[in-house]
């Protein structure tokens, strides 16, 4: 049997680390999932859709297009109720720098001081985009309700982890970032909208 490469187009380590782990779990036999450190550099294009499946079909034809392979990518976020929904698209760099977790953190947090408990629900959003090398196209969306917390609690995950209790019953009031890697992949936006690509992803490998 022939294994299909695919490109999973990440630059964050964290969401790169849950994206091969999801695929691994799914137990697809015959994908070759390989990252963008196993291509050669290509220039990447902004992240500037107004949704994010815009940005994940961005990343993922981008990434196909570069290198010639089936390209997966994820554009995620949390979207906070009280804030009409931002950070949304904007969760990567909200205080300014990209990427800087504990100062969106802590931005974030301050905004929302003064909205009282019974408002403070949240929705972490994923789409996923799956460009195949026909340039068939392929976007999913998972959501993961729950609600922000006043202060950060727990080490695990990445970005807004920490700030983010599960409306889920199995999380049992712990936050994201308390949840052990396969606990959050169970539960999470990404694991969502991952489960419903195994079908696409298992046509691909041949199976
Ligand atoms: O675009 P790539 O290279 O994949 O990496 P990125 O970190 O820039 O990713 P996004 O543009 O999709 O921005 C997503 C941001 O949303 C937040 N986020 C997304 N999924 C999350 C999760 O599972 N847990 C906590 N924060 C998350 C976190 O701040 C991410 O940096
Ligand atoms: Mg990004």
């Amino acid at each position: 049997m022939t294994t299909q490469r695919i490109l999973v187009a990440s630059r964050n380590a964290k969401k790169l680390a849950e994206l091969r782990r999801v695929l691994d779990a799914a137990g697809i036999v015959g994908l070759d999932v390989v990252g963008l450190d196993a291509v050669p550099e290509y220039p990447e294009e902004p992240e500037t859709g107004a949704t994010f499946e815009e940005n994940a079909l961005i990343k993922a034809r981008s990434g196909a297009a570069a290198t010639g392979l089936v390209c997966l990518a994820d554009d995620s976020g949390l979207a906070v109720d009280a804030l009409n929904g931002m950070p949304g698209v904007l969760s990567a760099r909200w205080s300014g720098g990209h990427g800087d977790d504990a100062a969106n953190n802590e931005l974030l947090l301050n905004q929302i001081s003064d909205v009282p408990d019974e408002r403070r629900g949240a929705a972490f959003v994923s789409a996923c985009a799956l460009v195949g090398p026909n340039g068939d196209e392929t976007v999913v969306r998972g959501e993961w309700r729950g609600v922000m917390l006043r202060a950060p609690r727990g080490d695990n995950g990445f970005g807004y982890d920490p700030l983010f209790v599960p409306d889920d019953a199995v999380a049992s009031g712990r936050a994201s970032a308390e949840l052990s890697a396969s606990e959050k992949d169970a539960l999470s936006h990404r694991g969502k909208a991952l489960a419903q690509l195994v079908p696409a992803l298992r046509s691909l490998a041949g199976q």
